[in-house]
């Protein structure tokens, strides 16, 4: 019998493509829609469809009216990834588009189908559907990881770290799913903070299975030297230069036990070693720099998936044995304690740049600028000639608008100039108090949003009111990086100014009743004194009358 390669099938499609429109044993496809037809009668084009489609048994053919994308969540070597939605069941996904310009489609086709096979396992993303968009893009659809990957929870702790007890929950999460891929002789071949991902309730998922292998029976084994250089085990590295070498499973726990040390000290332990290769056939196994601050339980785990023998390595079976991840205690609580900082990752992400830019919600809610307004206009009724007001308010509204605008810009400038924030505790006890939940909601404070209350506090209305408009105009002239922040709190700063505005109205309109107190007791003094000089004048003209 013929073997089926991916040569052949190609060959196959193009046969076809020549003599029917749409080949019979693709009918199981869903049929290419009619408004396509132009589409397909470019035989080049066509030849690329079947070519694809010949990829996958259970491709669909146009996701429009199944998925609709949302805000790009990340980017790799083949494309972006999108947040996005199943239309069908309202369910959130996430969306690896690949370009049709990508030279990669064995690995694409080896990506489809590891994840459509080996995706069921809870550490591992699940897998949705595949779709050819009519342009000529594939759509992978997955479980959407919210919580985004170990990386970018890094960057978003103020160390750039993580502590032990999440290193040992995640590291366990990990070698689950790594134990169920190599029970299947998977190797994933990429392990790495960078795709290891977060579900918004600090659930762990492995994920990117773009250079993961299928292993051939029990004896099979991997030629090709593939992986992310710093993360790559020795046995790996020797492949690249003997090739009558290969290595096996045990590859992704020397890059478990890189990524632990990683999560411990931000960085890769090689990330400063030239001439990688030599290097890591020189050197002993790498460690953590000052093993001392650490567990000992930690320590030696690392010395069990850092072995430059694989025949010694620990398998993800026996690892999980080790004390390390076996006593971990209170999941719950390490789970409460990331999705903290999950909130801010979720924040950082909402702000990346969207599919469509101009129709995305600004940070600054409708609601909030309409209520700026209102407060502004109120404030210059009360305090203002009417000609005066208008105005104001024309020029206002103007800045207010400017600063909309701004504020939206240096939301897509801000994607990626975010700054690593702490492990705020109040955000923990939140997390903490939501327990099971969800967290839904994450506040980031603006120390800029304090400033103009203290500054409101010695100033007079009219003073206030100038300032207000000022400071809405002047965030026009600031240069973008230093209006990251501030210009996308422009308008909560001008509630925050009106706010102090009307606050120190009200502490007028109290001085202006102490005053009146104080007035009327002044008056009542020298009432009394006035009485005591009249009665006492009143004595001494008596007196003098009688003498
Ligand atoms: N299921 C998911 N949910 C949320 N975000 C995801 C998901 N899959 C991927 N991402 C985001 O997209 C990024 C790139 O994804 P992925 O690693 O799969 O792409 P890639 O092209 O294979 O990248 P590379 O080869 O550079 O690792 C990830 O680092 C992550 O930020």
């Amino acid at each position: 019998m013929e073997e089926i390669t991916l040569a052949n099938k190609v060959a196959d499609c193009e046969a076809e493509v020549v003599n029917n429109p749409i080949p019979q044993k693709y009918q199981n496809l869903q049929t290419a829609p009619s408004e396509y037809s132009a589409y397909l009668t470019s035989k080049a084009r066509r030849k690329l469809l079947f070519t694809k489609a010949s990829f996958f048994e259970h491709g669909e053919w146009d996701p429009s009216g199944k998925l609709e994308l949302e805000n790009i969540v990340g980017e790799g070597a083949f494309g972006k990834v999108y947040k996005g939605r199943h239309l069908e069941t309202n369910e959130t996904v996430a969306i690896k588009v690949l370009d049709d310009k990508t030279n990669t489609e064995k690995e694409i086709n080896n990506e489809i189908q590891l994840l459509k096979k080996y995706s069921k396992h809870e550490n591992i993303a699940s897998f949705f559907g595949v779709y050819l968009q009519p342009m000529g893009n594939l759509w992978i659809a997955m479980e959407y990881c919210g919580g985004g990957t170990v990386k970018d929870i890094m960057e978003n702790t103020i160390t750039g770290t993580l502590p032990e007890h999440w290193i040992a929950y995640i590291i366990r999460e990990v070698l689950k799913a790594l134990k169920y891929l190599h029970n299947n002789r998977v190797v994933h071949n990429d392990v790495k903070g960078h795709n290891i991902a977060l579900t918004e309730d600090a659930s762990v998922r492995l994920i990117d299975f773009g250079i993961s292998q299928k292993l051939k029976g029990l004896r099979g084994a991997c030629k090709d030297p593939v992986g992310t250089p710093h993360w790559l085990a020795p046995e790996v590295w020797t492949c690249s230069e003997d090739d009558t070498e290969s290595y096996g499973c045990k590859c992704d726990l020397w890059s478990l036990g890189i990524t632990a040390i990683e999560m411990a000290e931000g960085r890769d332990p090689l990330a400063n070693l030239d001439g990688l290769l030599a290097g890591i056939k020189r050197c002993d196994p790498p460690t953590l720099r000052i093993p001392s601050k650490w567990s000992t339980e930690f320590n030696s785990f690392l010395g069990l998936c850092l072995k430059k023998d694989p025949k010694v390595t620990h398998s993800a079976k026996q690892l999980l044995k080790h004390p390390f991840v076996r006593n971990l205690e209170n999941v719950k609580m390490v789970r409460a304690e990331m999705q903290a900082v999950i909130c801010r990752v979720r924040a950082a992400k909402s702000k990346k740049v969207d599919v469509k830019p101009k129709e995305q919600p600004e940070k600054i809610s409708t609601g909030d600028f309409e209520k700026a307004m209102a407060e502004l206009k109120s404030f210059q009724r009360g305090n203002k000639s009417d000609a005066n007001a208008e105005n104001l308010n024309a020029e206002a509204k103007k800045d207010a608008t400017d600063s909309k605008e701004l504020a939206s810009q240096a939301e897509i400038d801000s994607a990626n100039a975010e700054e690593p924030a702490s492990v705020d505790k109040k955000e923990v006890s939140d997390a903490l108090s939501n327990d099971e939940e969800k967290v839904t909601e994450c506040n980031i404070e603006t120390s800029d949003a304090t400033e103009p209350v203290s500054q409101a506090k010695d100033s007079s209305d009219e003073e206030l009111f100038f300032d207000a408009l000022e400071r809405l105009s002047i965030s026009d002239f600031t240069p973008k990086t230093e209006i990251t922040a501030t210009a996308a709190n422009t308008g909560a700063q001008a509630i925050k100014i009106l706010e102090a505005v009307s606050e120190s109205k009200e502490g007028a309109k109290r001085d202006g009743k102490a005053k009146e107190v104080i007035y009327n007791q002044m008056a009542l003094f020298y009432f009394v004194r006035f009485a005591l000089f009249l009665s006492e004048f009143l004595i001494w003209f008596s007196e003098t009358i009688k003498k």
